[in-house]
């Protein structure tokens, strides 16, 4: 598609819901850029927001949208699974915690230069959990034990990563993953993640059933949309504002 198609597709919204990056948000800022283009858009409510979504191309509104619905009771499975395992009541994420769910589409096109180019760079979610469907080519990397493990796309599998806000509310039981995509030079990459994000006004803490005089809250609260903003200024999640907002007495 044209870029100009691109922009038009993804300018519906004056308020600019719907977003069309080359590399990542921080382009302007960036030391580096990044070898991908991406479209993200928030999807519930459907209903209200399906008008701002690109109609090209031609049945994107039509599978994005039963994706998306699919998408949302996978995530609220999962969530229900972890709150069990956790010992959190099943209904903790039935909430402004994950109301705000956005499809991202990444597209990474053959790079001539893996060697000196990534995809993304290495970040945790900014999310409560983030489910990714990767296709068939490889190209995700997860940081473990001070080095990078490929994952392995499997055929109808998800990858389904615990976000930072996660790592939060967990009181640090489950630790967000810290991944990278690597480019080759051979394949064209897509892949489609579900972010599960609270409400801007949403206080991310603790979850008090998981704090007691011996397990203390190794967290500070903080309101979700001051998180955010603290995350855009240091993309990288070990920026010194982002560590300042969560740690008690840093
Ligand atoms: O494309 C991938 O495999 C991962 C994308 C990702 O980590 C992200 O968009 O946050
Ligand atoms: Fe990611």
């Amino acid at each position: 598609m044209p870029g100009l198609d691109k922009e038009r597709e993804c300018g519906k919204d004056p308020n600019g819901s719907c977003k069309l990056y080359t590399s990542s948000y921080a382009y302007p800022r960036e030391d580096f850029h990044y070898w991908r283009d991406a479209v993200t858009h928030p999807c519930r409510p459907l209903d209200e927001l399906i008008q701002y979504w690109p109609e090209k191309p031609s049945r994107y509104r039509e599978v994005v949208g039963a994706y998306s619905v699919e998408m949302w009771k996978l995530s609220c499975r999962i969530l229900e699974f972890i709150c069990e395992g956790l010992g959190l009541s099943a209904d903790y994420f039935s909430n402004d915690l994950t109301q705000v769910p956005k499809i991202m589409i990444n597209h990474y096109p053959p790079c001539p230069a893996p060697s000196l180019t990534l995809g993304l760079s290495k970040h945790c979610d900014p999310t409560i959990i983030t489910i990714l469907l990767q296709g068939q080519i490889n190209g995700l990397q997860v940081f473990k034990e001070g080095r990078w493990i490929g994952v392995q796309p499997l055929p109808h599998a998800f990858v389904v990563n615990i976000g930072y806000l996660l790592q939060i509310i967990s009181n640090g039981k489950l630790k967000g993953a810290e991944h990278r995509v690597v480019t080759n030079s051979r394949y064209a990459r897509t892949t489609i993640c579900f972010f599960v994000y609270p409400r801007d006004d949403s206080l991310i803490e603790p979850g008090k059933a998981l704090v007691n005089a011996s397990n203390p809250a190794i967290y500070k609260a903080f309101k979700f949309v001051d998180f955010v903003t603290a995350f855009v200024l240091n993309p990288d999640d070990t920026g010194e504002a982002v560590k300042e907002l969560i740690t008690l007495n840093p």
